[in-house]
């Protein structure tokens, strides 16, 4: 299988190593702005290069601008999609230009990232969901360099403090380096509109830690996912680049659990 991935962050490094290790994928093509100085073999230039490696599936893992620049093209060309920036989508317009884009091209597969529990949000919207809400928890590292340092003085907090409560769209648009998560539960569950929000700073967080109840007739799902982070991206949960590296075994896999 070959494979083509856009972004060669914390994310990216992560995962093509793992993918190295595995002899049935190839690392066809890596695309990411500024360019990376290492790794020039498979490193190109542009989008129309990476597609020109006729990849049999692209990763993203750049960010949401990125998806926004390069997701319709890829999926026009007729290749399969993995993304991991999911809270771009909270971006009507570009959510409905990549549903087109993948009505007559390639899927678009959306990762569960650093979340656990997707599966059986989606089992539950089957069955019919009343509520859903979310809590994420990260240390003040996390929160550095985004809109939270308006709202929460990130240095001298010495417990716990909810700096925003809010619809998930509003959280994923505002976040989009830390709740992208929350839109993966807004699209496996009730949208993003009806899906409560509650982003949090602790001086304690181990890791970071996600949490969702959903509730309906079926009964009551509560998922909570403590990861590490990567040393790379202290924003970025280790679970997040597995869960790459277990979606595309799985689209390659013959017997899918
Ligand atoms: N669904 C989930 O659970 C998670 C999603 N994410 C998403 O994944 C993204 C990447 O995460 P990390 O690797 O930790 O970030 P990072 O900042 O370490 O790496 C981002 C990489 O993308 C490249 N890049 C940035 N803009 C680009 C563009 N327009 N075109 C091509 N390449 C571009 C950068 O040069 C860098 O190599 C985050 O920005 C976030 O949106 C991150 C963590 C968890
Ligand atoms: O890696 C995580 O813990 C989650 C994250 O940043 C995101 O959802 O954007």
């Amino acid at each position: 299988m070959k494979i083509a991935v856009i972004g060669y962050g914390a994310i990216g490094r992560f995962l093509i190593e793992q993918l190295d290790a595995v002899p049935d994928f190839e690392i066809a093509a890596v695309y990411s702005v500024p360019a990376p100085p290492d790794r020039a073999e498979r490193v190109v230039d542009d989008l129309d290069a990476l597609l020109a490696t006729r990849p049999d599936l692209v990763v993203e893992c750049a960010g949401h601008r990125a998806l926004s620049e390069c997701g319709e093209a890829v999926l026009r060309s007729g290749v399969d999609l993995l993304v991991v920036s999911v809270g771009a989508l909270a971006d009507p317009a570009l959510e409905q230009q990549l549903r087109t884009a993948a009505r007559h091209g390639g899927r678009l597969l959306i990762a569960a990232g650093a979340l656990s529990g997707l599966d059986a949000l989606s089992t539950a919207r089957e069955a019919g969901l009343d509520s859903v809400s979310y809590v994420g928890k990260k240390a003040p590292a996390a929160w550095t360099n985004t809109p939270a340092e308006d709202m929460v003085d990130l240095t001298s907090i010495t417990s716990a403090v909810t700096f925003l409560e809010c619809d998930a769209r509003t959280a994923a648009l505002r976040f989009p380096q830390n709740a992208n998560v929350v839109a993966a539960i807004a699209l496996a569950g009730l949208g993003f509109e009806r899906t409560q929000v509650s982003l949090v700073v602790d001086p304690a967080s181990n890791g970071n830690n996600h949490s969702f109840v959903a509730r309906g007739a079926f009964g009551e799902i509560a998922m909570t996912t403590r990861s590490a982070t990567l040393p790379a991206n202290p924003k970025t949960s280790m679970l997040a680049p597995y869960s790459l590296v277990q979606t595309i075994k799985k689209h390659a896999g013959l017997i899918i659990v």
